[in-house]
């Protein structure tokens, strides 16, 4: 089929899923002499519409891993985005441990909703909760791979119509897929769900971190103020000028800690077609 349009569509909270969309569309885009078209789903006003993709677009789409799979705030709005026939590259990150049905389950979702899910791939991105854990990923080794990726898969555009399988990806079938859980050293669940950032005193209520919160959950006017849920995506954390918002959950620093000692070796981008 010949491809008319090429798309990044990415939900990323601290930029590492943005980076290795962009890096793998923007290259395809590049073989294929075609512009790259942008939709950037991260903020709450982002998923009240999605873009109209028809056969003739390829998509490079991209969530991170939380616990093991897709994010699951994402889960209803994901099925609100139709493919209508285009090819898509489904594309999760990962903080260094691992991906496990994340890759398999955003692939299902795209095949669900009408897209073409033809290659896949799995990217290293630093950890929301820290900042040594994989630390500076996707870094310049990432990045060639991922051009070298995208320039595999625009080679292999042309054979993709509606018979093309969805591509082959790790992971476990639906009915046996669950979340990640944390455990304490006794092997209880740390459960970490109503956990908040704090804010500390160098905080100028300059306003940012409501501004990228994806859960829409900061009040803008009081920025210590947390008015919905917090899912730990870490945006308004590390996106702070001052470093003033923190954790101080003994739940969470200690799962925070554990991962940080526990994989610290240096786990592999995995490409598949
Ligand atoms: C709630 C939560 C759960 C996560 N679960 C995992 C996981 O199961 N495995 C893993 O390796 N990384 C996990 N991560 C780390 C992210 O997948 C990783 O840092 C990703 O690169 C973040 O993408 P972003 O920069 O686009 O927000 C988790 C992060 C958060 C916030």
């Amino acid at each position: 089929m010949k491809t008319e349009r090429v798309w990044k569509m990415y939900w990323s909270a601290t930029g590492t899923t943005k980076i290795v969309v962009s890096a793998i569309a923007d290259r395809l885009a590049a073989e294929l002499g075609l512009a790259v078209e942008t939709y950037d789903f991260t903020l709450p006003a982002a998923r009240r519409t999605a873009p109209e993709f028809a056969a003739g677009d390829v998509v490079v789409f991209g969530t991170p891993t939380y616990a093991g799979r897709v994010p699951n705030v994402l889960l209803k709005y994901l099925e609100t985005v139709k493919g209508g026939g285009a090819a898509a590259i489904p594309v999760v990150t990962f903080g260094n441990r691992a991906f496990d049905d994340a890759l398999i389950e955003l692939r299902d979702i795209l095949t669900d909703n009408g897209f073409r899910p033809f290659a896949g791939a799995a990217f290293v991105g630093e950890h929301s909760f820290s900042k040594t854990l994989a630390a500076g990923r996707p870094d310049v080794d990432d990045l060639l791979l991922a051009a070298q990726f995208a320039g595999q898969a625009a080679a292999r555009l042309a054979g993709v119509d509606g018979q093309t399988p969805p591509v082959e990806v790790p992971g476990r079938a639906r009915e046996a897929r669950t979340y990640y859980q944390p455990r304490d050293r006794a092997g209880n669940p740390v459960d970490i769900r109503k956990v908040k950032p704090l804010t500390g005193e160098a905080c100028d209520q300059c306003g940012i971190c409501a501004a990228v919160c994806p859960m829409g959950s900061i009040n803008p006017e009081n920025v210590r103020e947390y008015t919905g849920i917090c899912i730990k995506c870490g945006a308004c954390v590390k996106k702070c000028p001052q470093g003033a918002k923190y954790y101080d959950d003994a739940g969470y620093l200690y799962h925070k800690t554990e991962l940080e000692e526990g994989y610290k070796r240096r786990a592999e981008v995995r490409l598949f077609f």
